[in-house]
């Protein structure tokens, strides 16, 4: 096990931040800490750092406490925090060097590791931190977080704010950086990229609601889902809300995803229903159940 997270709990004065989380990464993992703002993502991650020191319970990271070895540990961890980290003020290459230095290594003694990611900033070495995009922050920021060769990589949502396209390519960096061995604990607010890792851990108000590969998570979902259109789609959330045997009415895109509280649904039954709410053009279609849908479900 690359992470061993026990019975874990935090809190903030009146706000319990953790409360008693408990779940392993394996080595070599791309494991996904999935959850909103507020969630207790980045306090996990700060606590696992050594930056934090729980209330109660106890953390291993590459086989080291969190509390007694915390030295051990911040040598073989990457740690991207969710906030822009680096110098601002320091030009790209000097980051680098910086984080490099501090780690009692060179930019060329472990530049295998960051060749592939840091040859797309590199043509702005000479540009300041501070002025480049989010996109390209982000994969400096990854850089220095890797320059020392670490064994376990956090990332502390590292695709926020980021457009699609870097989103993309971001995280096809991950697993290529997971196939040279490094396990990887990463948080995001983004449900569609909880279909990337390994395994996922849907975390709510400090607590884990649910813990498996993202293809198990999606196949636990209890119920048939619909995909509700008509022409007005404010009025149609409206009138599903007021349905008396709506189960859920999320919107989804350009539909709004329904679950119905009966066994013996009918399609019809809800179309005639929307008509009477003076709704047009209605679509009502069976549909897969996503993350975001079992997220909903269990945080419900
Ligand atoms: N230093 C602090 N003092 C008081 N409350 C805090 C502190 N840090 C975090 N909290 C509270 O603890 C809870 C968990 O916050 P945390 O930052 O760990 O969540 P998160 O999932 O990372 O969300 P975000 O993306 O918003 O940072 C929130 O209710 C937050 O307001």
């Amino acid at each position: 096990m690359s992470i061993i997270i026990s019975n874990i709990s935090k809190s903030y004065k009146k706000v319990n931040a953790l409360k008693n989380i408990s779940f392993d990464v394996k080595s070599g993992e791309l494991f996904g800490l999935i959850g909103p703002d507020g969630a207790g993502k980045t306090t996990l991650f700060r606590i696992l750092t050594t930056l934090l020191i729980a209330n109660e319970g106890s953390a291993k990271v590459a086989d080291f406490d969190v509390v007694s070895e915390y030295k051990s540990i911040r040598k073989s961890v990457g740690y991207m925090p969710g906030k822009f980290s680096l110098y601002q003020d320091l030009t790209v290459e000097e980051n680098l060097e910086f984080f490099a230095t501090i780690f009692g290594t060179t930019i060329d003694e472990n530049y295998d590791l960051i060749k592939d990611i840091y040859v797309q900033i590199e043509p702005f070495k000479n540009r300041r931190a501070g002025k480049l995009s989010g996109g390209m922050k982000q994969k400096l920021a990854l850089c220095c977080a890797l320059i020392h060769k670490p064994k376990v990589l956090f990332l502390d949502e590292p695709t926020t704010g980021v457009d699609p396209v870097s989103r993309k390519e971001f995280w096809e960096m991950l697993k290529r950086l997971q196939q040279k061995g490094i396990t990887i604990l990463v948080s995001t607010p983004y449900m569609d990229e909880a279909a990337l890792c390994d395994r996922i851990a849907l975390i709510q108000d400090g607590e884990i609601l649910e813990i498996d590969t993202p293809q198990a998570i999606v196949k636990h979902y209890p119920k048939q889902i619909y995909n509700v259109k008509a022409n007005k789609m404010y009025q149609l959330i409206n009138a599903l809300n007021d349905y008396k045997y709506n189960h859920s009415v999320y919107p989804f895109g350009e539909f709004v995803h329904y679950t119905d509280s009966r066994m013996d649904f009918n399609s019809k039954d809800l179309e005639v229903y929307l008509e009477s709410k003076n709704l047009s053009s209605i679509e009502i279609e069976e549909t897969k159940p996503t993350i975001e849908d079992t997220f909903m479900e269990l945080a419900k």
